[in-house]
């Protein structure tokens, strides 16, 4: 990979490889742009094919954090890392210690919490190491596992969602088909059902799907099977990409609304799902509930304060919709317009970040 020519295209600031032999930690920390703040974004651990694949994931999970945080109104601007290994193996606390090391360095430019493959517990290791971490679990000011707020904040926004596709934001009697019922999606499922929705569900761990099942009454189906199903919402909740060429003629969903990031394989995607009538929750905008938690940290955790921000997850998603309807634009433009032009006014005043005495930061 010409790695230069990779972060010229969409401009990243940095891109960092942290090696240490001992543990056996492997991690890329992209950070993309700080224009708004330090750069926040969760460290996800997998197994990647190529060190091509886990520097790829890395850029766009970190640009992709960029717009979430711009579009959810913080102060923060986008980065992320990945560790390449397997979460359920290859892990050790002095992996994440030495993790943790790297992200001192950083002094500030960089702050992480959790994704796919990490939890509170690697949380508390990393942050035996540095103060720039969010969602512990055991200190003041702790605020842990983001996911579930993650699913309120993802609730919050398929009901934005039903609004606009259904004219009623009541997901009673709605079919939802979640596609992985990890951490964030089991919430999920605990919301809908509650309110009455009926779920079909799928994830490739057995485990999980009985679990939604036994507690939701949830059907279950093959994974390859989910994208097909009679269903009015789709919710991607797994990994990203699953909005394809192949799987696009299959959806029956009269709307997409799930937690995964970078749901869209290409842009072209959600080009289509507009010129469809499927109504497309850009996801980044609908799942920046556990990112909105996390942040509150940084001025003194107050969990009343970042439940009310939460919520605003609804409107974040409604005003997308409007300005969609308003520019006869695709949901994922108008998100990116959004996002774009609050990171393009900040910058106009001033660029890198630098941290000072009145700086987020800086609280005590
Ligand atoms: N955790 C958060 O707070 C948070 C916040 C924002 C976005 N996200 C994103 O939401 C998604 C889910 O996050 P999570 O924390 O719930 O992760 P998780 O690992 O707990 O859950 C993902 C689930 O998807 C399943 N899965 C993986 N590939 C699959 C496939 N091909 N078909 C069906 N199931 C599959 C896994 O077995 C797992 O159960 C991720 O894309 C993550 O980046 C998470
Ligand atoms: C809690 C966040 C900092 C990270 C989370 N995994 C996200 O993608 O939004």
């Amino acid at each position: 990979m010409e790695i230069f020519t990779s972060l010229q295209k969409y401009d990243y600031e940095q891109l960092l490889f942290c090696q240490d032999k001992n543990s056996g930690l492997k991690a890329i920390i992209a950070i993309h742009d700080t224009t708004l703040g330090p750069a926040l974004g969760g460290t996800r651990m997998w197994t990647y094919k190529t060190e091509d694949d886990a520097i790829v994931d890395a850029l766009r999970l970190a640009k992709g954090m960029t717009y979430k945080n711009a579009a959810a109104g913080l102060n923060l601007g986008g980065g992320k890392t990945v560790i390449i290994g397997d979460p359920k193996k290859d892990k050790n606390p002095e992996m994440f210690r030495a993790f943790g090391r790297y992200i001192q360095g950083l002094n500030g430019r960089y702050i992480t919490a959790e994704d796919v493959g990490t939890t509170e517990m690697d949380m508390d290791l990393i942050h035996l190491e540095t103060d720039y971490v969010t969602g512990t679990s055991s200190y003041s000011g702790a605020s842990g596992n983001p996911s579930p707020i993650t699913a309120l904040g993802l609730y919050h926004g398929m009901k934005a969602t039903a609004k606009e596709a259904f004219g009623t934001e009541s997901l009673e009697g709605k079919t939802v088909a979640v596609q992985g019922v990890g951490n964030v999606a089991y919430h999920l499922c605990e919301f809908l059902h509650k309110e009455g929705a009926n779920l079909i569900v799928t994830d490739i761990n057995k485990e999980s799907v009985k679990r939604a099942v036994e507690d939701f009454g949830a059907k279950a189906v093959d994974p390859d099977e989910i994208y097909g199903v009679e269903c009015d919402i789709y919710a991607p909740c797994a990994l990203g990409a699953t909005i394809n060429d192949e799987t696009l003629d299959k959806l029956k969903a009269k709307a997409v609304a799930g937690s995964a990031n970078n749901q869209l394989m290409s842009t072209k995607h959600g080009d289509i799902l507009h010129e469809r009538g499927i109504v497309y929750a850009p996801d980044y905008v609908i799942n920046a509930g556990g990112v909105i938690n996390v942040a509150d940290e940084l001025v003194g955790y107050n969990r009343e304060r970042a439940m009310k921000k939460v919520e605003m997850v609804y409107d974040n998603v409604e005003k997308v919709f409007e300005i969609s309807k308003r520019d006869n634009i695709p949901t994922h433009v108008a998100a990116d317009r959004m996002a774009e032009e609050r990171i393009q006014s900040v910058r106009n005043s001033r660029s890198q970040f630098l941290r000072n005495e009145k700086h987020i930061l800086n609280f005590n």
